[in-house]
C-alpha cells in the first residue's frame, strides 16, 4: 500500500504479546470481551468530548457492530474460515495514535506484569484487565489483525484520514498506512480478525452472542448489534422470470396473492440478513429486583469484578434517595476474595464504586476517602437519576450527594452483612473469616455503628469455636456482668485457652472469648459495653466473677490467706521492687502458681507486642512509658510452690536471731536468701512469659535457670566447662589460590593425628574468657 510505514515493536511488547497468547491459550474467548471493552471505552471518550463539542457526533450516535464474513466458498451459516469485523463509532485513532497505542508504548504496569508472569504466578483474564493488555488478546484467535481507524472531524483536525494498522501475531514489526478504501468508517475503529479452522467456533453468531451475554452485556452500555443471517426456503413459481429471482420481497408479495401450490423443484434458498441488538435488556440495576434471577446477579458480579469464576458471597439491590433530591439505584456485592495487597496498599479497593448517571458511566474514581477503608472491597454500581451528565470527580466532591450517598452505602452494607448472617449462616462463616478483621476496624472507626458491627463479629471461645456476642450474653452466668476475653495475636485459640488467666474462669464454667486477630484487643476496648455487659480483659486488673458476695466462706478464706501470706508478699515486694508495684493474693488461678497482670488501663502483653511491631515505636516516649508501667504479681495461695516459698521466707533466719554467732549466721542468712532470690526471679520471669510478656534480660534468665538446675543436680555453681578453644591462625596474606577455592578438599582423618591437629592444650584459651570477649548469648550456648 502506498504510504506504508513499518515500525518495530518495542521488545517488551513482543514479549508481552507472546506471553498473552501462550498463557491465555485455554481462555481464547476473552478476546471478544477485551475488544468490546475497548470499543466501549472509545465510545465513552467520544461522549465526553461531545459534551464540549457536539460536532464530533455529526456521524451519528455511538454503537458497536459485529459481523462475521465467511471466506469465499464457505457455507454462509456454518463457515470454517472467515473474518470477524468489530466496528465501533467511538473516538477512533489517528495514525500516530494507532502506532503509539497498539504498537510501541509499553504502558505502565507492563514490567510488573511481565515479572509476575515470568515468576510463574500465572496470567489470567483478570491480570489482562489490570495491566491494560486487552488488545493483544485478539492474537489468541487471529494470526493477523488489521485495525482501521478514523478520529472524528474537529475544528483542530477538520479532515482526518483513515489509517490502517496491520500486524501478525509473531512478527517483530507492524505496518501503518492510509486506508486505500478512503474514509469508509465515518468515525471510529474497525478491527478485522482472520479466523482459521481451529477457531471456527467463533464464526458462529450464536457463539458470539452467548459470549457477549456472558461477559459484556453489563460492561458495555452502548448498543451492540450483531449481523444475523438466515436462509429461508422460498418457493419459486414455475413462471418466474430470472430477473425477478433477485428480489425476495417481490416474492413474498407475490406469494400472498398467488394461490397455486408451488412444485417441489421450484424451492429456492434465500439469504436474509438483519442486525440484532444483543444487549437490549435494561441494565440489571434498573430492573425490578423481583425479576432478576440469581444467575443474572452472579453474571453481573463477574462482569464488574472481571472475574469469570468468582461468585459473590452476597448482594443487595436497592433504590434510594439521598435527601438532597437525587434518587438512585444500586447493586452492592460482597466479593468472594480480598485482593492480596488489600491491607498493604492504600489504593487497593478505591475503584470499586462505579458511578453512572442515567445509565452512562461517569467514574469509578470517587477518591480514597469515599468508601471507608473497612468497606472499600465491596463492589458497588450506583446509577443516579438527576446529576448533570458532565459531573466530574472534583465537582462531585463538593456535592452533598456524595456524602449522603456514602452514608447510605455504609448503612446498606451493614444491612447486607446482617441479612446474609441471618439467612445464609454457612456463607456468613466465610464472610466472617474473610472480612472479620475489616469489620473489627470498622467498629473502632465508626462509633455510631459499633453495636451493629459488634453483632456481625464472630469469635472462638472456651465454649464454642464460632460464637456471636449476643450468644455470649445469652450464655452468661447469674450475676456475671463482664464479658471475658483474652487476646494473643497469632496464637491459636487452643493455646489461649490454656493461659493461666483463663484457667479458673474455664474451670468454673464461665465463657472466655479467645481473640487472636491484631484488631481484636483494641476493638474490644473500643466496644467497652455490649447489651449491658462490660468487656473485661482477663489479663488485667478488675476481673469480677459477679458472685463473690455469695460465697462468704471463700471470701473469708481469701482474707485469711492475705494475712497468712503477708510475710511472703512483703518479701516479694521488696525483692522485686522496680519490676512490680504490688503483690496480691488471688483466687483467679487454679494450677498456676502466679501471674502478672497490668492495670485495667495499661497495655496487656498482647498490646505491647502489637505496639512493639510498629516501626519507630521504640523511640516513642509514650510507648516506653506504657511498656514499663509497673505490673502486679498475683500469687495463688493454693499452689504448693507458693506455699513452699512462704515457708522458706518464714524460715529465713532474722539477722538479730542469733547474736552469739553473728558472723556465721549472717553468712548463712545471706546465702539462703540469695538462693531464694534466684528461685523467685526464675519464677517471676517464667510467669512473665506465661502471661505473654517478654523477659527483659534473657541471658541472665537462662543463667539463673542453669544455676537452678545445677543446684538440683548437686553440681557446683562455680564448676567450669572443660572446653578449650584453639585460636585461628594468623591473618592470611595474598589472594586465595584458585584451585584451593574451587576444588573440594578431601580431608583424611587419622585419629592418631589428633594430638598434632589440636596442638598443645596448655596453650588453649579459656572458653569463659572467649565467651566474655565475644559477648556470646546464652541461648547460643
Ligand atoms: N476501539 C478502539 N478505539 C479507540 N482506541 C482504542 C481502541 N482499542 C484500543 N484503543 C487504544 O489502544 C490502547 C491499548 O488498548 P489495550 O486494550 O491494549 O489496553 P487498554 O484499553 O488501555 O486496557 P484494557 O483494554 O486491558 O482495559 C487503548 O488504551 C486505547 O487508547
Amino acid at each position: 500500500n502506498e504510504g506504508t510505514e513499518t515500525f518495530k515493536y518495542e521488545s517488551d511488547i513482543t514479549r508481552l504479546r507472546s506471553l498473552v497468547i501462550h498463557s491465555l491459550y485455554s481462555h481464547k474467548d476473552v478476546f471478544l470481551r477485551e475488544l468490546l471493552s475497548n470499543a466501549n471505552d472509545a465510545l465513552e471518550k467520544l461522549r465526553l468530548v461531545s459534551l464540549t463539542d457536539r460536532s464530533v457526533l455529526s456521524a451519528g450516535e455511538g454503537n458497536v457492530t459485529i459481523e462475521v464474513i465467511p471466506n469465499p466458498d464457505e457455507s454462509l451459516l456454518e463457515p470454517k474460515t472467515g473474518k470477524i469485523l468489530i466496528r465501533d463509532t467511538g473516538i477512533g485513532m489517528s495514525k500516530d495514535e494507532l502506532t503509539r497505542n497498539l504498537g510501541t508504548i509499553a504502558r505502565s504496569g507492563t514490567n510488573e506484569f511481565l515479572k509476575k508472569a515470568e515468576e510463574g504466578q500465572g496470567v489470567d483474564g483478570n491480570l489482562i484487565g489490570q495491566f491494560g493488555l486487552g488488545f493483544y488478546s485478539c492474537f489468541l484467535v487471529s494470526p493477523t489483525v488489521k485495525v482501521s481507524s478514523l478520529p472524528p472531524a474537529t475544528s483542530s483536525n477538520p479532515d482526518p484520514i483513515q489509517h490502517t494498522f496491520v500486524s501478525s501475531s509473531t512478527g517483530d514489526s507492524f505496518e501503518v498506512y492510509p486506508d486505500p478504501r478512503g474514509n469508509t468508517l465515518g468515525r471510529g475503529t474497525e478491527i478485522v480478525l482472520e479466523i482459521g479452522e481451529e477457531e471456527a467456533e467463533f464464526l458462529s453468531v450464536d457463539k458470539l452472542k452467548s459470549l457477549i451475554e456472558k461477559h459484556s452485556t453489563f460492561s458495555t452500555t452502548f448498543p451492540i448489534y450483531i449481523k444475523e443471517r438466515k436462509i429461508t426456503k422460498v418457493p419459486t413459481p414455475p413462471s418466474q422470470s430470472p430477473a425477478e429471482d433477485g428480489d425476495p420481497d417481490q416474492f413474498a408479495d407475490d406469494l400472498e396473492t398467488d394461490e397455486t401450490t408451488p412444485k417441489e423443484d421450484s424451492i429456492k434458498e434465500v439469504e436474509e440478513e438483519s442486525w440484532i441488538r444483543v444487549n437490549d435488556k435494561a441494565p440489571i440495576w434498573m430492573r425490578d429486583p423481583k425479576e432478576v434471577s440469581d444467575e443474572e446477579y452472579k453474571a453481573f458480579y463477574q462482569a464488574v469484578s472481571k472475574d469469570d469464576q468468582g461468585e459473590p458471597l452476597g448482594w443487595s439491590h436497592f433504590k434510594g434517595d439521598t435527601g438532597s433530591g437525587v434518587s438512585f439505584r444500586a447493586i452492592m456485592y460482597i466479593p468472594s476474595s480480598l485482593p492480596k495487597d488489600f491491607w498493604s496498599k492504600m489504593t487497593s479497593g478505591i475503584n470499586n464504586v462505579r458511578l453512572m448517571v442515567k445509565r452512562v458511566f461517569i467514574t469509578d474514581d470517587l477518591g480514597e476517602e469515599f468508601m471507608p477503608r473497612w468497606l472499600s472491597y465491596l463492589k458497588v454500581t450506583v446509577d443516579a437519576d438527576d446529576l448533570p451528565l458532565n459531573v466530574s470527580r472534583e465537582t462531585l466532591q463538593n456535592n452533598r450527594f456524595l456524602s449522603q450517598l456514602q452514608r447510605i452505602l455504609v448503612r446498606k452494607a451493614l444491612d447486607l452483612f446482617t441479612k446474609v448472617s441471618n439467612d445464609q449462616p454457612e456463607t456468613y462463616k466465610e464472610i466472617a473469616k474473610l472480612y472479620g478483621n475489616a469489620l473489627r476496624i470498622g467498629l473502632m472507626e465508626s462509633p455510631k455503628d459499633k453495636l451493629k458491627i459488634a453483632k456481625l463479629l464472630r469469635f472462638e471461645s472456651t465454649r464454642s469455636n464460632y460464637t456471636t456476642l449476643e450468644e455470649y450474653v445469652e450464655n452468661r452466668k447469674e450475676g456475671q456482668k463482664q464479658m471475658y476475653y483474652i487476646a494473643g495475636v497469632g496464637e491459636t485459640a487452643k493455646d489461649l485457652a490454656k493461659s493461666p488467666f483463663v484457667e479458673k474462669l474455664h474451670a468454673r464454667g464461665y465463657e472466655v472469648l479467645l481473640l487472636n486477630l491484631p484488631s481484636d484487643e483494641p476493638m474490644m476496648a473500643a466496644l467497652d459495653q455490649f447489651m449491658g455487659m462490660t468487656t473485661q480483659d482477663v489479663s488485667k486488673k478488675g476481673l469480677k466473677f459477679g458472685d463473690e458476695d455469695e460465697d462468704e466462706a471463700e471470701k473469708k478464706e481469701l482474707e485469711a490467706q492475705k494475712i497468712a501470706f503477708r510475710p511472703l508478699i512483703e518479701w516479694l515486694k521488696k525483692d522485686l521492687a522496680g519490676q512490680i508495684n504490688d503483690v496480691t493474693v488471688t483466687n483467679r488461678l487454679v494450677t498456676s502458681p502466679c501471674t502478672i497482670i497490668v492495670d485495667s488501663w495499661g497495655w496487656s502483653a498482647n498490646m505491647q507486642r502489637i505496639m512493639s511491631a510498629q516501626t519507630d515505636s521504640q523511640d516513642d516516649p509514650m510507648f516506653n512509658m506504657m511498656k514499663n508501667l509497673p505490673k502486679v504479681l498475683e500469687i495463688n495461695p493454693k499452689s504448693p510452690l507458693i506455699e513452699g516459698l512462704l515457708e522458706r521466707v518464714l524460715d529465713l533466719p532474722q539477722p538479730d536471731d542469733n547474736d552469739e554467732d553473728e558472723d556465721g549466721d549472717a553468712k548463712r542468712t545471706s546465702e539462703e536468701e540469695e538462693e531464694l532470690r534466684e528461685t523467685v526471679r526464675v519464677l517471676f520471669d517464667t510467669s512473665l512469659v506465661r502471661s505473654g510478656f517478654s523477659v527483659a534480660d534473657p541471658t541472665t534468665y537462662f543463667e539463673r535457670v542453669e544455676a537452678l538446675l545445677r543446684r538440683s543436680l548437686g553440681v557446683s555453681l562455680s564448676a567450669k566447662p572443660k572446653i578449650h578453644i584453639r585460636p585461628a591462625p594468623p591473618t592470611a596474606a595474598g589472594p586465595i589460590p584458585e584451585d584451593e577455592e574451587e576444588e573440594e578438599q578431601k580431608i583424611e582423618f587419622d585419629p592418631n593425628d589428633m594430638q598434632d591437629m589440636l596442638g598443645d592444650p596448655s596453650q588453649w584459651a579459656d572458653w569463659q574468657d572467649i565467651k566474655k570477649q565475644m559477648g556470646v548469648e546464652h541461648d547460643e550456648l
